[in-house]
């Protein structure tokens, strides 16, 4: 913090230079809250007033914000009254955007031009703090932006890079109780906390904000047109659902009373795109690690998300977690999950996602994601006359009677709890009595479980129907997104990258379905 007013307005028109020195002089002082808190005290007096928006623009916000927070409260009850709101919540944004935009220009958390302009500041902090690495370095890779490369010759099981928990940002840093107790999920609170420290010109973490993207491509960034492109799709109830969120917790965040934010002038200078700035950095870059203080009310989880400067330079490639938190050495350690010649991109595994999940929160798909599914919703009837037992039976299988259950990519096709609820859905009175009576009922998950044909049937010929919709819902064929997809890969159709990664999680979605459905038809033949 600086902590006289001649050297925060010496700051303020410095280039990152001198802020990053004022960063290296003052870092050991971020945990001293009674030299944080009179620092803080002298930036709110100075502030300069050019910041602030005008009184007109500071009205209009509030009245949009206003409307915003009426908007994102209203209860919807189908797909059609879900996308109307998200339009509704877009065009207030769009307008909320525009009148915050000196507020962004104005924000210090943009690096400044390149990001690889910052590396060499990134690395003195994280060596002055204490990180380990050899033979790993940031570089640009085509496709990736930033990622990891390896100086030489490394051999599956080494150990690439240790980081002190100094250089860990995760929420045992300085969260006040009012957001602490706010925010239920870790993420959340961290987002709060990374967009704090970006709004600080002399935060202890500025070397490593600066080495951030500017934007991402989570769903947050996604255009109304783009956002159409999902329309049909598995991935577009979660990714609304998001933005929503999001959208909420910025309205709400904006009312909240300023002597609660360990901040002081937060107020005049938070704006959405810097709090979808910051939850996208978290969603896209966090980790879990273990608490290493004591649990406070309310904490429910062992572990909290955390950002961990180099580490989150990797990108992923399937394989195994590699990444470990080790107590005794109060580091993340990171061993190689292959070998790796010298100048080769080192990837992680960054665990089991679907490919709807990795887009809506890692702003990536997976091509060849051996994890992906396709949900299919599923539930009872209350006005079926064999609710009762049909709910009974699940029970017995541990299925809800209301399910998102899973399509799956060859060989499986369908999940077994699909397969069996729709297996129990098709059944009459006395299948229903028999098989709640049975001690076998848990073998309506396996495939080859033994059932009267005509049941098997329906069930097969079932799925092909569910199947079949899911596939017409969509605006495009599986042929036709293919074909584009093809024509966008021989770089015969320009496309964004964004677009690009739509189209392809389509085709992916579609593959998985019409693959089951074929699997349906063949095994309604059998
Ligand atoms: C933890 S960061 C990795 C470093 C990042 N590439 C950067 O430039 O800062 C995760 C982000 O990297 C990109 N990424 C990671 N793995 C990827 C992959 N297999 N394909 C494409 N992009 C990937 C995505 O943008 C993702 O949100």
């Amino acid at each position: 913090m600086p902590s006289n007013k001649k050297q925060h307005n010496k700051n303020k028109h410095k280039n990152n230079a001198g802020n990053q020195q004022n960063s290296n002089n003052n870092k050991n002082n971020t945990n001293n809250s009674s030299s944080h808190n009179a620092a803080a005290a002298v930036r709110q007096f100075e502030q300069p007033k050019k910041l602030n928006l005008s009184p007109q623009a500071r009205i209009e916000l509030h009245e949009l914000i206003g409307l915003l927070l009426k908007t994102v409260y209203i209860e919807t009850s189908n797909p059609k009254e879900e996308w109307e709101q998200y339009l509704k919540i877009q065009e207030i944004l769009k307008r909320i955007q525009e009148l915050e935009e000196p507020l962004k220009q104005q924000c210090s958390h943009k690096p400044k031009g390149n990001r690889l302009a910052n590396i060499d500041k990134f690395y003195q902090w994280a060596k002055e703090n204490g990180l380990q690495y050899e033979n790993v370095e940031i570089t640009e890779f085509p496709g990736y932006d930033l990622g990891l490369k390896a100086t030489r010759d490394i051999q599956k099981d080494e150990i690439l890079f240790g980081i002190p928990h100094k250089l860990v940002l995760s929420e045992e840093h300085e969260v006040c109780a009012f957001v602490r107790d706010f925010f239920q999920p870790s993420n959340l609170k961290l987002a709060f906390l990374l967009m704090v420290e970006a709004l600080k010109e002399d935060s202890f973490w500025k070397p490593y904000i600066d080495l951030l993207p500017e934007s991402y491509n989570t769903v947050l960034y996604f255009t109304v047109e783009e956002m159409t492109q999902l329309k049909g799709s598995n991935a577009l109830a979660a990714a609304l659902k998001q933005c929503r969120l999001i959208a909420r917790l910025y309205a709400v965040i904006y009312h909240w009373p300023s002597s609660q934010i360990p901040m002081t002038d937060f107020k005049e200078l938070f704006h959405y795109d810097l709090y979808r700035w910051a939850v996208s950095t978290v969603m896209t870059r966090e980790n879990l690690i273990p608490r290493t203080k004591p649990k406070r009310e309310g904490d429910t989880s062992d572990t909290i998300a955390a950002l961990i400067p180099f580490w989150d330079m990797a990108n992923h490639r399937d394989g195994t977690i590699t990444t470990f938190f080790n107590m005794e050495t109060q580091q993340v350690e990171s061993s190689a999950q292959e070998d790796y010649k010298k100048g080769e991109q080192i990837f992680i595994y960054y665990g089991d996602r679907t490919n709807s999940d990795l887009m809506i929160h890692n702003g990536f798909i997976n091509a060849s994601n051996p994890k992906d599914k396709v949900s299919i919703k599923l539930g009872l009837s209350p006005s079926d006359a064999l609710f009762e037992k049909r709910a009974k039976l699940l029970e017995l299988l541990s299925i809800p009677k209301n399910s998102e259950l899973k399509v799956l990519p060859a060989p499986d096709f369908i999940s077994p709890e699909l397969l069996a609820f729709v297996r129990v859905f098709n059944m009459n009175e006395e299948q229903l009595d028999h098989w709640i009576n049975s001690e076998r009922a848990m073998d309506l998950l396996h495939i080859d479980c033994a059932l009267e044909t005509s049941l098997e049937s329906k069930t097969w010929q079932y799925l092909q129907t569910r199947l079949m919709l899911l596939l017409r819902v969509f605006p495009q064929t599986l042929e036709e997104d293919e074909k584009q997809l093809a024509l966008v890969k021989d770089q015969q159709v320009a496309m964004s990258s964004r677009a690009a990664m739509i189209l392809e999680y389509r085709v992916l979605e579609k593959r998985i379905l019409a693959a089951a459905l074929d699997y349906a038809k063949q095994r309604t033949k059998a």
